[in-house]
């Protein structure tokens, strides 16, 4: 169930509860750059954002630069977006919140 592709119609009501979060022009993938104060923080995030990842047994693609980081998500398996991208991206907003810039 968590695993099934979603619509697009879900998706766009999965993407209203989040911030920042945009849809690829595919529609199989959203994506979000976080912009921390410097890079222990940002690497802070990707700490928790991790044990997140690892707890839902779903992995996101991401890239650091210095303070700012950049996530993809999408379900490889499913080949577009699932339950678990939308929340791995709340979990990802929770672990962000207390240390953006
Ligand atoms: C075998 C393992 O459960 C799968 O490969 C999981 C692991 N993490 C994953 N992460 C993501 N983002 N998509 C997947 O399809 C996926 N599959």
């Amino acid at each position: 169930m968590k695993r099934e592709k979603l619509e697009r119609q879900a998706i766009t009501a999965e993407l209203a509860k989040l911030d920042g979060w945009s849809l690829d022009d595919t529609g199989t993938s959203i994506s979000r750059s976080f912009k921390f104060r410097n890079f222990v923080e940002a690497f802070g995030f990707m700490t928790e954002a991790a044990l997140a990842a690892e707890r839902l047994n779903h992995h996101p693609e991401w890239l650091n630069v210095y303070s700012r980081v950049e996530v993809k998500l999408n379900t490889h398996d499913a080949g577009g977006l699932t339950e678990l991208d939308f929340r791995l991206a709340t979990a990802m907003e929770k672990a962000a919140a207390c240390r953006l810039d």
